[in-house]
C-alpha cells in the first residue's frame, strides 16, 4: 500500500455550474474538488491550505471509518477546530475498505457552497470486488443555490423563518409564488417580443400590467419562451397561436422551474436539454462549457459500473436511464454497493439516492445502439419546483450531440413514498458480509422533531436542539476540560404520551450540546423515529449519517417504534452503511459496535436540517485516543492550555 500525498487550496472562484456565474468554494480553482483515487490500505495525506481568507474550513472524508485518527475526520467544533485563514492543516487516513465515497465542507453550510468532491477506492492489489464491469463513470449529485450560503443561514436563524426554499428559488419568483398569476407557456420556438405581442393581441392590456410585475424583463421578453398574463386565463384562444401550428400551449398554476441539479457539478437554471420532448420546458441556450451536460460514452453490449453518490444540500433524488418510448425505463440497472458496503445484487428501473449516500449499479448497455439515451435525475421526497436534470448516455459511435428522439423516463412521483421503501427494503447485506451482534447492550431511541426556541425554527432530537461548543469535544474530552459542553447525558427515549402522527402540543424545545457516552466496544441500537413536523400532515425525508462508523440497518416501520418490532429485526443479512433515511412518519432501526476512539457525529445529512440542531454526538473510548496533532486544538479552552504549556 501507498502513500498519496495531495496539496490543496481551498478557495472562492468565479465559475457558472449552471449557466450562471457565481462564487463558489472550489479546491486548487476546480469545482468540483479533484477526485481521489486510492486503493484500500493506502493512506491518504492532503495537506489542505484555507485560502478563504476571511473564514475557517475543514473537510470531511465522508464514509471513512477514521480508525486510530479522528483528529482527522473533519469536522468543526467537534473533531478538531477549524483551519484558519491561510492556515494550513494535514489530513492523513487511511482508506480500509474499496467503494465509492466523496468529501465535502462540515463547516457552516460550506457543503452548500460547493466545497465536495468525489473519494474513490480502489480494491488492493491481488483483491477483486465481486462483480465485473468493462468500464466506470462516477456521478456526484448536488443541488446548487443561487443565493450564498451566509443569505441561507442568516435566514435559517432569523425571525421570522427565511427557509432556503427548493433549490435555487430566486427572488423575484419567491415574490411572485405568494401571489401567483396563472402562466401560459409557449413551448417548441423562441418566443421574440414581436410574436409574444402577436399571440397576445388581445390580451396585450394584460401583457403590459404584468411587466410591472417582480419578474425581470429579461425574462418575460428575452429569448426564452416564457410570458405570463393575468387575470386567470384557462387557455389561449388567440387564433394567432392556431396559425402557428406546431406550437403546443397550455396554462400552468406553477412558477418556471426554479431548481438545479447537477451533476458533477453542471446543470441547466430553468430550461431543459429535452425541451423540444417535455411540454413546458425551456430550451437551454447557453454555450458555457461550465454547464455542458454530462456525456457517458459507452460501446453496445457492454457492462458498466456507475459509482453514484449525493452530496446535495436538500434534494432526495431518483436516478433512471433510458427514454420514456417505447418502454418506461429501458435500461436496467443492477445494485451492487451501498456506502462502500457490497450487497446482494438487485435489480431496478430506477434507484433512489438520499444526502449523503452512494451507490454502484452496473448499466449493461444492451437497448437499440442506433440511439443515444438519457440518464434523468429527478427530485424525491419534496414537491419538485424543477425539471430533471439530465446527463446523455452516448451510445458510439452516434454523435455525443444527438438528443434521444423521445423524452426521458418518466419519474415516480416526488410523494410516491410506497416506491421509495420499497427501493430501500430490497437493499440487503451481500452473502457473507460481516453480519451484526445478535443482541444489544443499549438502546437509545431518537425523536425527530421541527420545534421552536424563543420563536426561531429549529430541529431538536428528543427535545434537544444541537449547539456545537466553542471547543471541539474531541479535545475537550481526551484532556478532560470542565465545563467545555454541556453537562448531563441526553435523553435515551421520549415520553409515551408523545403523538408521533400530530404537530408538538408544545413545540418548545432547548438547545445544548451535550453529549451521548458510550462504552467502548458495546454495542448499541438506535431508533430513529420521525414524526410531524410544525405543520398539519407534513413529515419530511431525513438521511441521517452516522460518522466513524458503518452500522447495520435491522429494519423500518410506519407509525411509532414499539417494543414488539424488534422480533421483526432482520439480524440475517442487514446491510452495513453509514447514511439511512426514516421516511415520513415512520421509524429506522439501526445497530453499530462502538469500536473506535472517538467523538463522533450523527445527524441529518440535509445541510439546512444539521444546521437547524437537527443531530447529536456520540462519543467512545476516548481515552484510548492517541496524540491529537495541535493543529486540531487550536481554538476555545484547548487552544488556551496550548498556550500555557498545558497540554501534554
Ligand atoms: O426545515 C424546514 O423548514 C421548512 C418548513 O418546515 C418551514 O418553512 C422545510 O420545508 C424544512 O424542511
Amino acid at each position: 500500500s501507498k502513500t498519496r500525498h495531495f496539496k490543496w487550496e481551498v478557495g472562492y472562484i468565479y465559475a457558472s455550474p449552471d449557466c450562471n456565474e457565481k462564487i463558489l468554494m472550489g479546491i486548487n480553482g476546480q469545482f468540483p474538488g479533484p477526485t481521489i483515487r486510492a486503493k484500500a490500505g493506502d493512506t491518504i495525506h492532503v495537506e489542505l491550505k484555507n485560502t478563504l481568507h476571511t473564514e475557517g474550513v475543514v473537510i470531511h472524508w465522508h464514509g471513512i471509518r477514521q480508525l486510530g485518527t479522528p483528529w482527522a475526520d473533519g469536522t468543526a467544533s467537534i473533531s478538531q477546530c477549524a483551519i484558519d485563514p491561510e492556515e494550513t492543516f494535514v489530513y492523513r487516513f487511511r482508506v480500509e475498505k474499496a467503494g465509492t465515497y466523496f468529501y465535502h465542507g462540515h463547516y457552516g453550510m460550506q457543503r452548500a457552497a460547493g466545497l465536495y468532491g468525489s473519494l474513490i477506492v480502489d480494491a488492493a492489489d491481488g483483491e477483486a470486488e465481486p462483480f465485473r464491469y468493462d468500464g466506470e463513470f462516477n456521478l456526484l449529485l448536488s443541488d446548487w443555490y443561487h443565493q450564498s450560503i451566509y443569505d441561507q443561514t442568516v435566514g435559517l436563524s432569523s425571525k421570522p423563518f427565511r427557509w432556503i426554499g427548493e433549490p435555487q428559488v430566486n427572488n423575484a419568483l419567491a415574490t411572485y409564488r405568494r401571489n401567483p398569476p396563472p402562466v401560459i407557456r409557449v413551448l417548441g420556438i423562441e418566443t421574440t417580443k414581436s410574436k409574444l405581442k402577436k399571440i397576445v393581441g388581445p390580451h396585450k392590456q394584460q401583457a403590459v400590467r404584468y411587466r410591472d410585475s417582480p419578474i425581470n424583463q429579461k425574462r418575460l421578453w428575452g429569448p426564452l419562451s416564457w410570458f405570463w398574463l393575468s387575470p386567470p386565463t384557462e387557455q389561449l384562444t388567440s387564433p394567432f397561436l392556431r396559425q402557428e401550428e406546431p406550437i403546443a400551449y397550455r396554462t400552468h398554476q406553477t412558477p418556471p422551474a426554479s431548481s438545479t441539479l447537477l451533476i458533477n457539478g453542471r446543470g441547466q437554471y430553468n430550461c431543459s436539454l429535452a425541451a423540444h420532448l417535455i411540454e413546458g420546458s425551456n430550451a437551454c441556450e447557453s454555450t458555457s462549457k461550465d454547464c455542458a451536460p454530462v456525456v457517458l460514452r459507452v460501446l453496445p453490449n457492454k457492462t458498466y459500473r456507475l459509482r453514484i453518490a449525493s452530496t446535495t444540500s436538500l434534494s432526495s433524488l431518483n436516478l433512471a436511464i433510458g427514454v420514456s418510448k417505447p418502454s418506461l425505463a429501458n435500461h436496467k440497472m443492477v445494485v451492487v454497493e451501498a456506502d462502500g458496503n457490497h450487497v446482494e445484487p438487485f435489480m431496478v428501473d430506477d434507484i433512489d439516492i438520499y444526502s449523503g449516500e452512494s451507490y454502484s449499479v452496473l448499466l449493461t448497455t444492451d437497448q437499440n445502439p442506433s440511439s443515444n439515451y438519457w440518464l434523468s435525475i429527478g427530485v424525491r421526497g419534496r414537491k419538485p419546483k424543477t425539471s430533471p436534470a439530465l446527463a446523455i448516455v452516448n451510445y458510439r459511435p452516434n454523435s455525443p450531440s444527438k438528443l434521444p428522439e423521445s423524452s426521458p423516463p418518466i419519474a415516480p412521483e416526488w410523494n410516491d413514498y410506497n416506491h421509495s421503501k420499497s427501493f430501500s427494503y430490497r437493499i440487503l447485506a451481500r452473502r457473507g458480509a460481516p453480519k451484526p451482534p445478535q443482541r444489544a447492550d443499549r438502546r437509545i431511541v431518537l425523536l425527530n422533531t421541527q420545534n421552536k426556541i424563543d420563536g426561531y425554527t429549529k430541529w431538536s432530537i428528543n427535545n434537544i436542539s444541537l449547539a456545537l461548543p466553542p471547543t471541539p469535544y474531541l479535545g475537550s474530552m481526551r484532556y478532560r476540560l470542565k465545563n467545555a459542553f454541556d453537562a448531563g447525558t441526553p435523553p435515551e427515549n421520549f415520553p409515551s404520551s408523545y403523538d408521533v402522527m400530530r404537530p408538538p402540543t408544545n413545540p418548545n424545545s432547548t438547545q445544548s450540546s451535550n453529549a451521548y457516552v458510550i462504552r467502548f466496544n458495546s454495542t448499541v441500537d438506535v431508533i430513529l423515529q420521525n414524526a410531524n413536523a410544525l405543520a398539519v400532515n407534513v413529515s419530511e425525508i431525513h438521511p441521517w449519517h452516522l460518522h466513524g462508523h458503518d452500522f447495520w440497518v435491522l429494519g423500518y416501520g410506519d407509525g411509532r417504534f414499539d417494543e414488539k418490532d424488534v422480533a421483526r429485526f432482520n439480524l440475517k443479512n442487514p446491510p452495513l452503511r453509514n447514511t439511512v433515511v426514516i421516511f415520513p412518519y415512520g421509524w429506522t432501526a439501526i445497530r453499530f459496535v462502538a469500536d473506535n476512539p472517538g467523538v463522533w457525529a450523527f445527524h441529518c445529512h440535509i445541510e439546512p436540517h444539521l444546521h437547524m440542531g437537527m443531530g447529536v454526538i456520540f462519543a467512545e473510548g476516548v481515552e484510548h485516543v492517541g496524540k491529537i496533532p495541535k493543529e486540531a486544538l487550536l481554538c476555545g479552552m484547548t487552544g488556551k492550555m496550548l498556550m500555557d504549556n498545558h497540554l501534554p
